[in-house]
């Protein structure tokens, strides 16, 4: 795991291009009881860091690198699967917990089919896992997503020493994570998007159903904060209708292409480990120009969503993201893993901008009359986290619109 106050320059040297704030958690973030100063020291790193940037980098947070590319493992196993086998572990309609394959949903612009593998575990105590094709998934995927819960909770104390509330404010509304999504609708995603192959100029496939990527993996240890090779244009943006005009990507002028579209998560948070691909960028709080996030091997990135960004009422803006795979045709041909722990509130907790006190805003007039205004909706109709988020995936969904 990496150190942050390493004496070695060059590392300080990369350390300091990354857009993101790194915080150390100091190895005890998932703990059952973390050490109450590490809690209070995160919790005033975290409230620069959300406030400015709406993320941070999380480092020495408990969960090792080696698990994290265990369960990239695994899932490149099951993706591997024939895909009859695949097929009994498919998620169910209505239900958050499973397998979704390449292509059976809608991407978050609504619109056009997902291209990621996707494997979601919504509780622990799940019975459809494929222990028996695959032996070692369901004990390793299972303590992994009690690993994230445990460092959600950490984050939760965190965030309430952040606000200055009491610290088991979000722990109370959260406490049903993992336990199924009739009560909670946090969930552990595993993710692989498959390699993407040009086959003749122009014409811009997404191929390969099979995978012959696990040893094409990078796995670089070294930090990249490289910026983007090449700024991108916006509107250079553009649809390619793909085979039978079944699946189609959206390229970027400069051909990297958008593998998962611009949204912000609908949760209180969300937890992400990305491979050394890297490939996620994000919009700054108040800027319209993407950034690459980068790779800092062993982190864990903590965005916030849509339900922090009401709860706060904007303090803590959700955060703007999308993944794009690189022009560069030697790391397309590889395929990316990603791991995402989505933290949501309990289905009935109702979330109001009222819940929490909010020093800033009386003493603002200015910045309380735009609050007041952006989240009169929300004061209107209080809703739960449940109802809050049947809300989110019909607008996103009926109305071809970005999250
Ligand atoms: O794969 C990633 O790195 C990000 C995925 C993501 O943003 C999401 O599924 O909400
Ligand atoms: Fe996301």
């Amino acid at each position: 795991m990496i150190k942050t106050k390493s004496s070695d320059d060059k590392l300080d040297t990369l350390l300091s291009r990354s857009v993101v704030p790194i915080i150390d958690l100091a190895h005890c973030g998932i703990e059952e009881v973390p050490v109450k100063s590490v809690v209070n020291r995160v919790g005033h790193q975290l409230k620069k860091a959300l406030s400015e940037k709406g993320m941070a980098l999380l480092v020495n947070h408990g969960i090792s690198d080696e698990k994290l590319k265990t369960a990239w493992d695994h899932l490149d196993d099951f993706v591997d699967l024939p895909p009859d086998i695949r097929q009994h572990y498919i998620r169910a309609d209505g239900d958050k917990h499973g397998y979704v394959s390449r292509g059976q949903q809608q991407r978050f612009d609504g619109k056009s089919p997902e291209l990621r593998h996707a494997f979601n575990i919504s509780t622990l105590n799940a019975q459809n896992l494929p222990e028996e094709p695959l032996p070692g998934f369901a004990d390793h995927i299972s303590t992994l997503a009690t690993d994230f819960k445990a460092l959600a909770s950490f984050i939760l104390q965190a965030l309430a020493v952040s606000l200055d509330i009491p610290h088991t404010f979000f722990l109370e509304k959260h406490s049903h994570m993992l336990s199924g999504d009739h009560d909670n609708m946090s969930s552990l995603r595993m993710l692989y998007y498959p390699p993407i192959v040009d086959d003749e100029p122009g014409q811009n496939d997404v191929i390969k159903g099979r995978c012959q990527y696990s040893y094409q993996r990078c796995l670089s240890n070294q930090p990249d904060f490289r910026p983007e090779h090449n700024p991108r244009d916006e509107d250079d943006l553009n649809e390619v209708d793909g085979p039978n005009g079944q699946l189609f990507e959206h390229k970027l002028g400069n051909g990297a292409v958008i593998q998962c579209p611009p949204h912000v998560d609908y949760g209180t948070f969300t937890l992400l480990s990305q491979d050394s691909e890297g490939g996620l960028e994000v919009k700054l709080p108040g800027s319209e120009k993407w950034n690459r996030v980068g790779h800092l091997p062993g982190s864990i990135l903590v965005n916030c969503g849509e339900i922090l960004n009401i709860w706060t009422q904007g303090r803590y803006p959700a955060l703007q993201h999308r993944v794009i795979i690189p022009e560069q045709e030697t790391i397309r041909a590889r395929g990316r893993h990603s791991i995402a722990f989505f933290c949501h509130p309990d289905n009935i907790t109702t979330i109001s901008p009222t819940d929490l006190p909010n020093p800033d805003a009386v003493q603002d007039k200015a910045c309380l009359k735009q609050r007041k205004k952006s989240f009169k909706a929300v004061k209107e109709r209080a809703y739960n986290a449940y109802q809050l988020i049947q809300k989110k995936f019909r607008d996103t969904y009926s109305s071809n619109n970005h999250s």
